[in-house]
């Protein structure tokens, strides 16, 4: 049999985790050819209610399910690791100021980076969910030198899938006829999908939405999709950021279909003028296990003022964890 990959989940008691971690068990996260051994990391709070959906886990009796092990350690809960999803994020609560939000979860990201530097395995890739993706990425990614920083990302690709629904919705065609949609920047409310290279059945995208619609429409719907599920669910967006993890761990390691791109948060480059370093948001394809950045678009003056107030945002949260002596 072959030799199972180890997937550390972080947050593995929360909403995320609990729509994450049967999925990834069923094999839909490396493919149906591959076992899996769970690392699920927790906060010794949450440490019982891990225990409890490992129970389940094990009443499903998945066949590529080679393990589960609960951490409240993260050195230990990264050793080994392949793929680490971290999920479990301090959230924003009442009163609290941008400043102690970067200040709560870089006492989470440095450490979870410094032990993934210590001791995950030579092929380690990390998908970085809980919020400030970006920024938390980064903050995990500077404490982890000796890892190659292209091997640090976050996730927008549920800001793509939304994205791709909306404007199926709109053009009356199947999701499986849009391509090449791109999300640039934050995943916040600055992020910008663009639909200016997007296809709808092959044909271009702009000649079937006006320029109103995507302004006053589909930008603002897609960039507070969160908070509108927030608000009609009372509770954040949990299977589909599963699924969308999922997807983009998929991706990284399977490749992306021929010719296609997708949305990820990956280091920057210096393509398209994003300052080398921030993980931001760009076309991406997926080969030979590697995001690479699509390269030669045509940018125009509204897509480079949207990307550009995004990048910015990116900015301002690297120079603040950069003052408070987090990275
Ligand atoms: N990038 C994206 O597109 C999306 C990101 N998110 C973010 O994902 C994160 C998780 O969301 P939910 O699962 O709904 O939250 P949740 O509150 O249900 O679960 C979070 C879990 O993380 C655990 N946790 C906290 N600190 C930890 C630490 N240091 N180590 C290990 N575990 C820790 C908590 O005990 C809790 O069980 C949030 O930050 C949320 O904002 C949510 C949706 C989409
Ligand atoms: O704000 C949140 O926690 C949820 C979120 O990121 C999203 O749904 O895009």
């Amino acid at each position: 049999m072959t030799t199972p990959v180890n997937v550390t989940v972080t947050g593995a008691a929360g909403q995320i985790g609990y729509a994450l971690l049967f999925r990834i068990a069923s094999g839909q996260l490396l493919g149906a050819d591959t076992p899996v051994k769970l690392r699920l990391l927790e906060i010794p709070q949450g440490v019982k209610a891990a225990e409890g959906t490992a129970m389940e886990l094990e009443d499903c009796a998945f066949p590529l399910l080679a393990g589960i092990d609960i951490f409240d350690d993260p050195k230990a809960g990264f050793e080994g690791a392949n793929v680490a999803l971290l999920v479990g994020a301090r959230p924003r609560t009442k009163g609290m100021e941008r400043g102690d939000l970067l200040e709560a979860n870089g006492g989470i990201f440095g450490p979870q980076g410094e032990a993934i530097n210590a001791g995950a395995a030579d092929d380690i890739r990390v998908l970085v969910v809980g919020n400030p993706a970006n920024t938390n990425a980064l903050i995990a990614q500077q404490h982890a030198p000796d890892v190659p920083a292209e091997r640090f990302t976050a996730m927008t690709r549920l800001d793509h899938n939304r994205a791709l629904s909306q404007l199926a919705a709109k053009t009356g065609a199947a999701v499986s006829d849009i391509a090449d949609l791109t999300i640039w920047g934050n995943h916040s409310a600055t992020q910008y999908p663009d639909v200016f290279h997007a296809t709808v059945a092959g044909k271009a995208a702009t000649e079937l939405v006006d320029q109103s619609w995507l302004e006053s429409d589909f930008i603002p719907t897609v960039a507070k999709r969160g908070a509108a599920i927030i608000e009609a669910r009372g509770a954040s967006s949990a299977a589909s950021a599963a699924n969308a993890a999922i997807d983009h761990v998929h991706d990284w390691v399977n490749g992306t279909a021929d010719g296609s791109w997708t949305s990820a948060a990956i280091v920057s480059d210096g393509s398209y003028g994003v300052p080398e370093g921030l993980i931001s948001s760009f076309p991406v394809r997926a080969k030979d296990g590697k995001w690479e950045i699509v390269q030669g678009l045509e940018v125009n003056d509204f897509s480079r003022a949207k990307i550009d107030a995004s990048v910015a945002e990116l900015v301002e949260e690297r120079d603040a964890v950069k003052g408070l002596g987090l990275i």
